[in-house]
């Protein structure tokens, strides 16, 4: 079929303006991926901890420096975002935020949730 008149074409992805809701499941996406492959690295350092207790020595000074507490500290909060941003696609599969307005705010309500819950594993962490 012959289009009359081009339609407007932006795939330019720097000049597509992404509203908020839209960010916030791309970030899920994410979280879900880093999350899964996280799990794998934990139950690694889990089965060190558990197998002697030289194993459990050896997990806990991996677990002691800084770029390994900062690695831990991003997984806890990726796990807690895909949480509550999972929690929150839950109750819109159940028809809750599904207008804009509402979809905005209750993005902008998990954001802050997942801060708060950021700073307290920050704090289980150091
Ligand atoms: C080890 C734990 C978990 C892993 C590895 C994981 C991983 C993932 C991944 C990779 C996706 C993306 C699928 C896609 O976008 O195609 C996903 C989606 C999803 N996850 Fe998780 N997840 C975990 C736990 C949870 C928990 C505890 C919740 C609780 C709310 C949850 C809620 C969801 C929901 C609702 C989706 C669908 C989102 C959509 O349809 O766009 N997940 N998960």
């Amino acid at each position: 079929m012959k289009v009359k008149k081009p339609r407007p074409v932006n795939l330019d992805l720097q000049t597509i303006r992404f509203p908020l809701p839209a960010i916030a499941s791309i970030l899920h996406r994410v979280s879900g991926v880093i999350t899964f492959v996280s799990v794998a690295i934990l139950l690694w350092l889990l089965s060190i901890s558990l197998s002697s207790p030289e194993g459990f020595a050896s997990a806990a000074s991996i677990a002691d420096s800084f770029f390994v507490k900062f690695i831990l500290w991003g997984v806890l909060t990726a796990l807690f975002y895909h949480i509550v941003v999972g929690v929150r696609h839950l109750l819109m599969d159940m028809g809750y935020f599904e207008e804009m307005e509402t979809g905005i705010a209750s993005t902008k309500v998990s954001f802050v949730i997942v801060a708060v819950l950021s700073v307290f594993a920050g704090g289980l962490v150091w």
